[in-house]
């Protein structure tokens, strides 16, 4: 039986209102992270630092003096907010996430609660404000990360260990809800909120902060989205609660790696992978040599993996700090926009888990919307053979690859053997199933 909670979940299973579908619907998103960390780009006084570039602040010990006066440095004059939503629209990008607020505590928006924002740079103009407008005129979906942890905050603490603290605690909670309360009413196309560094004892120990922000965004907003990331339970259990509920509206505790092929428990709930593109780098590094860099293909398979689980993919950007992209990030947008024109109405977009026996070749997608089967081969079986096992009582009727009917045979116990034609494409490619 379950424990009384008051800070718990707040309704259980999957939300059905046209906003939560849509964000279902779109599965890729593009993840921003800008802020004044993108202008050192991971060195530091001549020093170049291996860890993730937007902590290097506290990498390489900056004192906060130093760092904020990066504030009056800040002035990204080659950003073309139109230009980033065209790329982003290209790439195949349904959404976008950026950071208002990262760590460091620089806000990209005018703030009334606070000097250290984008008014008091050389910039001075609502740069937020030209974001979410360009994105927003080129249909794409817009969501704000904001960051609890704030080094930048004088009430803010890592844990609560005595009045002092508490009193404090509650002058930066008062802050933050603000400024969340000040993003949505200054920018009300925004769909929802991606919360960040809530592993803290002080917010582990304030469950009724998470659920007090959740739900003033949700008076001004009833369909808003809030990731679990957000939240804490009376107990300081995060993403879910204490009795195993999930809070918030998805799983966001994916961060760099990805559920289990054969997972089946992450299909029951709405969940969002986010990933870099580098092994760790979000903000702008400016060396990717110190790391694995993956390839078009290698994303392109982290994508179709998480939508074969029935998630969300976020694909991170680090823009530089005068607004231009790396090469690298060009070329994969290029890559990964050039492969959705041709699959992603089948594959991505509504795309879900099909519930069929996972198979090494690659990966099974249900489209909600069609209701059509695929499979997504990323390793071709040097048998130039598909192994497909279905559930008793479905048998395989048709398979077809582009506009060719595939031959296969049946062999009962062991299932049904695609022969793949001769002239396979060099990328990664899908056939439709279908069962009777
Ligand atoms: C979405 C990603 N989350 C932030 C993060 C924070 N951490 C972290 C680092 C040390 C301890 C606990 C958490 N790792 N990554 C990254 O800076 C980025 O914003």
């Amino acid at each position: 039986d379950s424990i009384t909670l008051k800070y718990g979940a707040q309704y259980i299973g999957k939300r059905q209102d046209a906003e939560m579908k849509k964000f279902r619907a779109n599965r890729l998103g593009q993840f921003i992270h800008w802020g004044l960390y993108s202008i050192p780009g991971g060195e530091w006084n001549g020093t170049t630092y291996l860890g993730a570039a937007e902590w290097l602040a506290n990498f390489a010990k900056i004192p906060n003096a130093t760092w904020d006066s990066l504030q009056y440095q800040f002035n990204p004059n080659k950003f073309n907010a139109v230009q980033w939503a065209k790329m982003a629209k290209a790439s195949g990008f349904k959404y976008v996430t950026i950071t208002t607020k990262h760590h460091e505590g620089f806000c990209l928006w005018p703030s009334e609660f606070t000097e250290f924002d984008i008014e008091n740079t050389p910039y001075k103009k609502d740069l937020l404000k030209e974001f979410v407008d360009a994105y927003t005129e080129a249909g794409i979906d817009v969501y704000f990360y904001y960051s609890i942890l704030d080094w930048h905050h004088k009430d803010w603490r890592y844990d609560i260990k005595n009045q002092a603290d508490s009193l404090a605690f509650s002058k930066y909670f008062e802050f933050a809800k603000n400024q969340l309360l000040e993003l949505q009413q200054k920018y009300p196309e925004v769909k929802g909120f991606w919360f960040d560094g809530t592993w803290d004892a002080s917010w582990k120990k304030n469950g009724k902060y998470s659920y007090d922000i959740q739900k003033a965004l949700k008076e001004v907003n009833p369909n808003v989205i809030v990731n679990s990331r957000l939240r804490a339970d009376d107990f300081g259990s995060r993403h879910f609660d204490s009795n195993g509920n999930l809070m918030g509206d998805y799983q966001s505790g994916y961060e760099r790696y990805l559920p289990a092929k054969n997972d089946t428990l992450i299909t029951k709930i709405d969940w969002e992978a986010c990933m870099t593109i580098p092994v760790n780098q979000w903000g702008y590094h400016k060396d990717w040599s110190l790391s694995h860099v993956k390839s078009a293909n290698e994303i392109l398979e982290l994508i179709v993996k998480t939508v074969s689980l029935g998630g969300n993919f976020l694909l991170n950007y680090g823009p530089k700090g005068d607004g231009t992209f790396r090469n690298e990030e060009l070329e994969i947008s290029n890559s990964i926009g050039n492969w959705m024109s041709k699959y992603a109405d089948k594959v991505i977009y509504y795309g879900d888990y099909a519930n069929l026996k996972p198979q090494d070749w690659g990966y099974y997608v249900k489209n909600t919307n069609s209701g059509k089967f695929y499979g997504v081969v990323f390793n071709l079986p040097l048998s130039k053979l598909l192994k497909i096992e279905l559930p008793n009582g479905k048998k395989l009727k048709v398979v077809n690859f582009e506009t060719e009917k595939l031959e296969y045979h049946h062999h009962d116990k062991m299932g049904y053997f695609i022969s793949l034609p001769e002239n396979t494409p060099n990328e990664p490619f899908i056939f439709e199933i279908l069962m009777e």
